[in-house]
């Protein structure tokens, strides 16, 4: 994984993520499918300090929870979401639009259960996963971010992990489900070329005081002198030759 070959340069090429979107040079893709979220609020599982930020993980040993439809063939099973946020309300996402950052950016990660037996399997080959990618932007408190983050407090240092069930991940989505989509990778180590990127045009809201929580996280573990998860989102990567290809015209 890692570099392409496109022989017309007859040089090497990354397709890494996040990336600043154009919305100008966006290509309207008609044959592109609205999307299909078939989410269990049964398979939520818990919520876990992985360090660099919190990890919402669902129950994924069998296609309870699934993404299908859209820019994908066949149909890629729910693992887990997570945030990016920054030291301030100024950025924090990971990708841009038109250059613009926003506070917050939610990652629901998805991998394609049709061709392969685990996310870690998939996520070494360049059709194995699929994040949507939601914008969150400054606004009135988001309700539907509230259970998490009363939750938090329970997983303030690296490692720990709280029972988190019954959870309805609908109510993290837009009214409108457009979307932008694009060929890229993880954008935290091992940053595998293994991500079909789906990103919402539509954001949806949060508050000032809930982002403070976000920052209320430690990356140090509970015998160690506390630092914070202040940040976690990676810079823009060169768009290189992609396309980004939009739902709607
Ligand atoms: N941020 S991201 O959504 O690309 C992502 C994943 F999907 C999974 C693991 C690590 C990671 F960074
Ligand atoms: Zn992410």
């Amino acid at each position: 994984m890692g570099l392409h070959y496109s022989h017309h340069k007859h040089c090497l090429t990354h397709h890494q993520s996040p990336i600043n979107i154009n919305t100008r040079t966006a290509k309207y893709n008609p044959s592109l499918k609205p999307l299909k979220f078939s989410y269990d609020p049964k398979t939520a599982k818990r919520i876990v300090n992985v360090g660099h930020c919190f990890n919402v993980e669902f129950e994924d040993i069998c296609d309870k929870s699934v993404l299908s439809e859209g820019p994908l063939d066949g149909h890629y099973r729910l693992c887990q979401f997570h945030f990016h946020w920054g030291s301030s309300d100024r950025d924090g996402s990971e990708h841009n639009i038109d250059g613009h950052l926003y506070p917050a950016e939610l990652h629901i990660v998805h991998w394609n259960s049709k061709k392969y037996t685990s996310f870690a399997e998939a996520a070494k080959h360049p059709d194995g996963v699929a994040v949507v990618g939601v914008f969150l932007k400054l606004g009135n408190t988001n309700p539907a971010l509230q259970s998490i983050i009363e939750n938090l407090d329970k997983v303030k240092t690296k490692g720990k992990a709280c029972p988190f069930t019954e959870f309805h991940l609908n109510g993290l989505l837009p009214e409108d489900l457009n979307y932008w989509t694009y060929m890229g990778s993880l954008t935290t180590k091992p940053y595998f070329e293994c991500v079909t990127w789906i990103i919402l045009q539509e954001a949806i809201t949060v508050s000032s005081q809930q982002l403070e929580q976000f920052r209320r996280l430690q990356c140090t573990s509970e015998n160690e002198n506390p630092s914070f998860i202040l940040e976690n989102h990676r810079p823009v990567q060169p768009l290189d030759h992609r396309v980004v290809y939009s739902s709607c015209p």
